[in-house]
């Protein structure tokens, strides 16, 4: 297998929004849960994006299992490697972007690297190296709420070089708009005054797909689907990989019961659960009770268990910014993220082992919690639920053939989990 992409995803859900990008647009993609096993079989694929749980880890672990998996991904011919990280720049000012694009960039020798979270089609925008979410900027969005990142700053430049050794400089969309010589002939200036990577603007697929004739002449990139997206189209303009039509083929049903569970404190999962509440059973935890060691575990799965004969449940953690912000104050941040975190993965082990085999999960960090728990080691990429979330089929569980969904905590309609159910035969 020669790789025409390589990613690597700092978390799940991020992974298999880059992998539904890229079969959208053409490439044949499988997503592994950190560097595959050299037993693991896998199809004949044009990308691979291999996913960390490395968002919100200490820095030098990131950097450390980045550098591994760029060296597995360039050992299997990627001349060009993506770093996926989220569309609203998820981080904190220790980290991980910064370090682990310095690495990468290092690894591979590359003078400046071209950096930008956009996604239009999820509303994130960048305008003057300022990321917008939707309407307002990234600090007057719902990250300004984010449990373990709240984002403060929308301006990527001033962040990036917060977290990174090397200067940040910026495209802007008037340069991007000149064409990819234009930006070639910025990034070469910008190169020639020690700029180690440059933050640019998107704000429309057209301007992705600049990026990424330009990004694919390069060895290494950084940012979200969109980004991607424009880098796949380049592979494909240029010849470099034959389009794949997205399969509409679903496999086989799995059927088997239906459980959804939440661990996303996001204004947009808030609403979700809300709405699901009309149609399915939705048990929610109490964080208290987990951070002081009382078993909620045993009392979701009795919960449950009554319940999923019968159809679909839900099982959230999901808090208010307010009831969050109180809970941190009670218990510390990254104890009562890693507590509940641990608390969704008992539930989800547990849940498969009484029957359960489709399954969606709505967060990044509560998804790497699940799906490490259930030691699955890759995805097949199926039907599209909503933009950035596909229906994933499990490849090489031990648990046999399994359907999951991997939400970002942003991303889906109203009535994502409906419509997840809708599509996980
Ligand atoms: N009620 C709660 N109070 C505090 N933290 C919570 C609560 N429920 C979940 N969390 C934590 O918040 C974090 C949510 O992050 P994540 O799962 O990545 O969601 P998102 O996709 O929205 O970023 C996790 O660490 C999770 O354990
Ligand atoms: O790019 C994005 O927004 C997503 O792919 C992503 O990374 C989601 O992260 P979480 O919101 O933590 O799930």
């Amino acid at each position: 297998m020669t790789l025409a992409l390589g990613c690597i995803a700092d978390d799940y859900t991020g992974a298999s929004d880059l992998a539904n990008t890229l079969t959208r647009a053409g490439l044949r993609t499988v997503q592994t849960i950190g560097v595959p096993a050299d037993d693991l079989k896998l199809p004949e694929v044009d990308a691979v994006v291999v996913s960390l749980k490395s968002r919100s880890i200490e820095a030098g672990l990131a950097v450390s299992r980045s550098r591994a998996a760029e060296k597995w991904l360039r050992g299997r011919g990627a001349s060009h490697v993506l770093f996926k990280i989220c569309s609203t720049f998820d981080s904190t000012d220790a980290g991980n972007i910064g370090p682990v694009t310095d690495a990468l960039r290092a690894d591979c020798g590359e003078d400046v690297v071209l950096v930008t979270p956009a996604f239009p089609e999820t509303g994130r925008t960048v305008y003057q190296g300022n990321l917008f979410v939707g309407a307002v900027p990234l600090n007057e969005s719902p990250l300004k709420d984010h449990p373990l990142n709240p984002m403060h700053d929308s301006n990527l430049v001033r962040i990036l070089a917060r977290q990174s050794k090397t200067q940040i400089g910026l495209v802007d969309l008037a340069t991007l708009s000149r064409g990819a010589q234009a930006v070639q002939a910025r990034l070469a200036e910008l190169s020639g005054k020690g700029v180690g990577a440059a933050i640019i603007d998107a704000v429309f697929d057209r301007d992705l797909e600049t990026i990424g004739l330009v990004a694919a002449e390069h060895r290494l990139s950084v940012g979200a689907s969109g980004i991607g997206l424009g880098l796949a189209r380049a592979l494909v303009s240029t010849g470099k990989v034959k389009s794949a039509a997205a399969s509409s083929e679903q496999g086989a049903a799995v059927g088997g019961q239906v459980a959804c569970l939440a661990g996303s404190c996001s204004q947009a999962t808030l609403q979700q659960i809300a709405n699901v509440e009309r149609v399915m059973p939705v048990l929610r935890l109490d964080p208290d009770r987990i951070l002081t060691g009382v078993n909620e575990t045993q009392r979701a799965l009795d919960w449950a268990k009554e319940r999923l004969a019968k159809g679909p449940v839900l099982i959230a953690s999901s808090a208010t910014p307010a009831d969050v912000a109180a809970l941190q104050a009670r218990h510390g941040r990254d104890a009562a993220g890693h507590a509940i975190e641990q608390t969704m993965a008992d539930i989800a082990e547990n849940l498969v082992k009484s029957g359960v085999r489709r399954l969606i999960v709505a967060g990044g960090e509560t998804s790497g919690a699940v799906v490490d728990r259930l030691g699955i080691p890759g995805f097949l990429v199926g039907a599209e639920i909503a933009a950035g979330v596909p229906v994933l089929r499990a490849v090489g569980a031990a648990a046999g053939d399994m359907l999951l969904a991997l939400k970002s905590g942003n991303f889906g309609g109203p009535e994502f989990f409906s419509d997840a159910i809708g599509l996980m035969r």
